[in-house]
């Protein structure tokens, strides 16, 4: 099938690190052809779900197209699910060494990391909402520093940092790619619905 055939779909962040690991994890898996578009998008207060939505819609506006966006929430128990949805701004100034500290008062150090991907057809469009969730802990950092924060959280079951763990690892364990298989099996079902035969789907490079 040629690819102008595919429908392509705008992913809208302002964050590089998040893009690659979303075209890691994707692969060929998504019945759409993925186009980035760097653009900062206002950081909204509220609930995760709202904020998805608020975020969707002004990408939507501001693209006048089918888009895509992400956030990414990190919630420590101890702290009532906070920072949440603020973890950008305490990440910024902190830094993992703080957010560790943030908890040296507490015995719980138990957190989890939520993705939401949204997805709207176009403006004045209602949103989809595809969420991902890695449960956790908050330990002293270790490992690289090249995304957020991931040194300071250990997911379930491993002894390594997100930081220290092999890419291919944390892409088949993470939140975001919970949240994108959600998101890809959805796409996936209704592609197969809309009578498209499952070999024509994937290969959209041929
Ligand atoms: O433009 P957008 O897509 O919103 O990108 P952002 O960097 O502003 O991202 P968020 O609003 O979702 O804020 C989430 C914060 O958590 C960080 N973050 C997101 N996913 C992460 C991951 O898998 N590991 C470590 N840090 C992550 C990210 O760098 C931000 O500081
Ligand atoms: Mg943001």
């Amino acid at each position: 099938m040629a690819a102008q055939a595919m429908r392509s779909v705008v992913f809208v962040t302002g964050n590089a690190k998040k893009l690659e690991e979303v075209i890691q994890i994707l692969g060929d898996a998504f019945p759409y052809k993925l186009v980035s578009q760097k653009i900062d998008l206002p950081e909204y207060q509220g609930e995760p779900d709202d904020i998805s939505i608020l975020k969707c819609k002004e990408a939507a506006k501001q693209v006048d197209g089918p888009v895509i966006v992400e956030d990414t929430c990190l919630c420590f128990r101890a702290l009532g699910d906070l920072p949440g949805p603020y973890i950008k701004w305490f990440l910024d100034k902190l830094k993992p060494e703080g957010l560790y500290k943030m908890l040296a008062g507490f015995e719980d150090k138990s957190a989890w990391a939520l993705c939401t991907f949204a997805f709207c057809p176009g403006k004045e469009q209602p949103v989809q909402l595809f969420r991902g969730i890695s449960e956790g802990r908050i330990v002293e950092p270790r490992g690289p520093r090249d995304f957020g924060w991931d040194p300071c959280f250990q997911p379930d079951g491993f002894d390594k940092t997100y930081a220290e763990l092999p890419k291919e690892v944390k892409n088949t364990i993470s939140h975001r790619y919970r949240a994108l298989t959600a998101m890809s099996e959805h796409f996936t079902s209704q592609a197969h619905d809309n009578g498209i035969p499952e070999s024509k789907k994937k290969k959209h490079d041929e």
